[in-house]
């Protein structure tokens, strides 16, 4: 069995029809914001009545406007296509369904019936009532698939909003596995204007013709990856397709692990799943959030447009030093640290090293009171930090046990009666007492308790010596910065400094500053590039999971930092396990054409044998363009190809994807061709042209890419190889690469020896 299609060369008969439908879907749009709007002036946040009714009245204001939010859809479409079922599959939908007669006829009080009753209260503008074609099947039901639901003034639904199950059968159903469904009809549209459909046919109305490749709405799917680029992702609600919306609806409960190669759309998918899970458990994970880790920040603008565009708010998007926000962090370790840091065996040394923090009193502690003096001794104070040490959850929160324990022991000592509290208001300043605290038991941040573990070798080698070589607990030692406020945190350390604030807890300032022992923690939580995370990192995501949800998606064959985990098994042992995770996988990709993948594929072989590359949906596309120069002609040439790239990608993005040691080089020889160009760490993909170093190109996409000098990638990067690979699969369309030395093995010309 297959699909028939029909995509509009020539004239489609029924276009006019649908235009006409889609004309009144949208004046159903306006008129719900309309309505929104005039609600939201009624309840103006104002001053007047109680407490209670001023509260109820924002959180009525705060889902209009929400609401208000959903409705403003810019230039996206409302409406990309519909669904006919057979007449046998027909089945009443909650919320009201379209009957038997098409379209207009929703319950028997169809938009004609709607627009009448809408008009007669001034909510519609006035018009012909549409008249659109009926379904395929000719007594199916038809449902409008787009970006939001859509009523008309009775209530009846105009469009189906693509999360609702009703719309799983316009990403899901194939030639082979229809659904129930007589026909699927995709729109191309600009705007509000209707350009062309394309239908898929199935059953027996298929008559064997077409694909039936797994791939649905062909034709708006390839217009969709020709647009060119806008530097943001944008969303792909129109042309989800099977093996994408299957992870994307999938149940939330445990761990959903997503492999897939580049452009097999991980990104857009997890953000998409994001959305659908906020619309299907909006309550309760509207409360109890949603967080969505990426690599970087240039990573976070790059799909930030996304979510909103969703219909989605409420969504936080970070990188994980943004969770550690109570330090400035800025560039990495180097490979060693770097890797020490994100050890699970850091799990133990900074375990130690707190424990470390805690020591009983060198000599006793005599100090004036009165015409007297009180005493505390070395064995009492030994007593008091092993009874805090039992009673405390955390360490902070054990100093009031030990001060407790003090004044007490010093009233004891006394030789006539007095009272421990009054012992603390006199003493507590005293600077010896003061001393003896915090040698017994010091109040400290995560920053602080590092800043005095990196500064000391004694420290480190205390805490680490039954973990770490020497050579590794050397590696961790730095200059002592003159204050804590001083020190640079790497990306590094943040793991580090989020282990240590999970043993610490809030200090006491912190928690008259409404903070807490516990963590903020998230109902679901979705990572992006997770093949790089160390298992320290993983371990940060795991604290914060409130109940083991999450959705993981990545790459092992583009893992190229200090920890690149050769499979998914060592990621999931590190997340929470209080379900069996769930594994997928993606293998189309839609961003890459044939060609580039072609010789992409080549390094991939080197880089990660296991994988197999998707495989492209756009087979056809030009050959990428491979140019050779003398070293010293290199950086004009990679201007000088810029340009001829340029004037072929049009108005599309292009990137100049270099060794990090060759960006500004690049950057210059730019500027004197007159090339405009921004440089991504600085930039992000704001201009036309942008130079990128290779370690910050993961996750991004470029109509255009120039790579440079690829043998100098592979030298300088960690996983030199997987990070080529990720530089061969950014563009959309062109790739050319530049080269002085000779090129990786895997990269000389077929049938030719490097
Ligand atoms: N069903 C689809 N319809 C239209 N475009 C799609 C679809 N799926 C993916 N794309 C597009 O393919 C491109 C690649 O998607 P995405 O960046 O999510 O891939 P990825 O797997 O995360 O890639 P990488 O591994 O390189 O980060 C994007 O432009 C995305 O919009």
């Amino acid at each position: 069995m297959g699909l028939r299609r029909t995509w509009g060369t020539t004239l489609h008969p029924e276009l006019e029809a649908e235009q006409a439908y889609i004309d009144f879907a949208y004046e159903c749009l306006a008129a719900a914001r309309d309505r929104a709007s005039s609600l939201r002036t009624m309840v103006e946040v104002g001053r007047g009545g109680t407490e209670q009714a001023r509260f109820e009245r924002e959180v009525i204001f705060d889902s209009i406007a929400q609401r208000l939010g959903q409705l403003e859809l810019g230039d996206a479409t409302l409406c990309f296509g519909r669904i006919d079922t057979e007449p046998e599959a027909a089945a009443p939908a909650p919320g009201g369904v379209v009957n038997g007669h098409g379209p207009p006829v929703t319950n028997g009080h169809g938009p004609a019936a709607a627009t009448d009753a809408a008009r007669a209260d001034g909510a519609l503008p006035a018009g012909p009532p549409p008249a659109p074609p009926g379904p395929a099947g000719g007594a199916g039901d038809t449902f409008y698939i787009g970006r939001v639901a859509v009523s008309d003034a009775n209530q009846e639904v105009v469009v189906v909003d693509w999360r609702a199950p009703v719309a799983e059968p316009f990403y899901r159903a194939t030639g082979r596995s229809p659904m129930g469904l007589a026909r699927r009809r995709h729109f191309a549209t600009r705007g509000r204007r209707l350009l062309g459909i394309e239908d898929e046919l199935f059953g027996e109305r298929a008559l064997g013709l077409g694909r039936d490749d797994g791939i649905s709405g062909h034709g708006a799917l390839i217009a969709a990856l020709e647009t060119a680029r806008s530097g943001r992702l944008g969303d792909i609600v129109a042309t989800i397709q099977g093996e994408q919306d299957e992870i994307i609806r999938a149940p939330m409960p445990g761990v959903l692990v997503v492999q897939g190669g580049p452009g097999t759309g991980k990104t857009v998918v997890a953000l998409h799943r994001a959305a659908y899970l906020l619309y299907t458990h909006r309550f309760p994970l509207e409360d109890q959030g949603v967080l969505v880790i990426g690599p970087n920040r240039l990573f976070l603008g790059y799909i930030e447009q996304v979510l909103p565009s969703l219909g989605e708010a409420g969504v936080q998007l970070a990188v994980l030093a943004d969770l550690v926000d109570t330090v400035a962090v800025r560039g990495r370790d180097d490979p060693l640290p770097a890797r020490v840091k994100g050890d699970a065996r850091m799990v133990k040394v900074l375990a130690k090293a707190v424990r470390d923090r805690k020591r009983p009193l060198r000599r006793d502690l005599v100090v004036g009171y009165g015409l007297t003096h009180l005493r505390l001794t070395v064995a009492q104070s030994e007593r008091i930090v092993a009874d805090a040490r039992r009673r405390a959850r955390h360490h902070n929160g054990g100093r009031r046990f030990v001060e407790q324990g003090v004044w007490e022991a010093l009233a004891d000592s006394a030789r006539t009666p007095v009272d421990p509290g009054e012992v603390r208001s006199r003493l507590r300043h005293t600077p010896e007492v003061r001393e003896a605290l915090e040698r017994m038991w010091p109040v400290l941040t995560p920053a602080q308790l590092l800043h005095d573990l990196y500064g000391s070798h004694a420290l480190l080698e205390l805490a680490g010596r039954r973990h770490l070589s020497d050579e590794e607990v050397a590696s961790l030692v730095r200059p002592r910065s003159e204050s804590v406020e001083a020190v640079t945190w790497t990306v590094d350390d943040v793991p580090v400094l989020d282990e240590a604030r999970a043993l610490l807890g809030a200090t006491p300032r912190g928690r008259r500053n409404g903070d807490t022992d516990d963590l903020r923690t998230y109902g679901h939580i979705i990572v992006d590039e997770a093949q790089d995370l160390s298992p320290m990192q993983l371990r940060m995501l795991t604290r914060r999971s409130l109940n083991g949800s999450m959705t993981v998606v990545g790459d092992i064959a583009q893992s190229t930092g200090a920890w690149a985990h050769a499979s998914w098994d060592e990621v999931l042992d590190l997340l929470p396990e209080r379900r069996p995770p769930r594994r997928a996988e993606l293998t189309v990709g839609y961003r890459i054409p044939g060609p580039n993948m072609a010789l992409a594929a080549r390094v991939l072989a080197e880089a990660a044998p296991e994988i197999s590359p998707p495989q492209s949906v756009r087979e056809d596309g030009r050959d990428p363009h491979v140019v050779q120069v003398a070293e010293a002609d290199l950086a004009a040439q990679v201007a000088a190809t810029t340009i001829t790239e340029l004037a072929e990608a049009g108005t599309g993005n292009l990137g100049v994807i270099c060794p990090g040691s060759l960006t500004d080089r690049v950057s210059e020889a730019l500027t004197r061709a007159g090339v405009d160009h921004g440089v991504a760490l600085t930039q992000g993909l704001s201009q036309q042209v942008t130079v990128v170093p290779v370690n910050m190109v993961k996750g991004l996409e470029l109509d255009a890419t120039v790579v440079v000098e690829p043998a100098l990638v592979v030298e300088e990067e960690p996983q030199g190889m997987r990070s080529l690979y990720v530089a061969l699969t950014r563009a959309t369309k062109l790739l050319s690469v530049v080269h002085a030395l000779p090129l990786p093995a895997a990269m000389a010309p077929e049938g030719a020896t490097a």
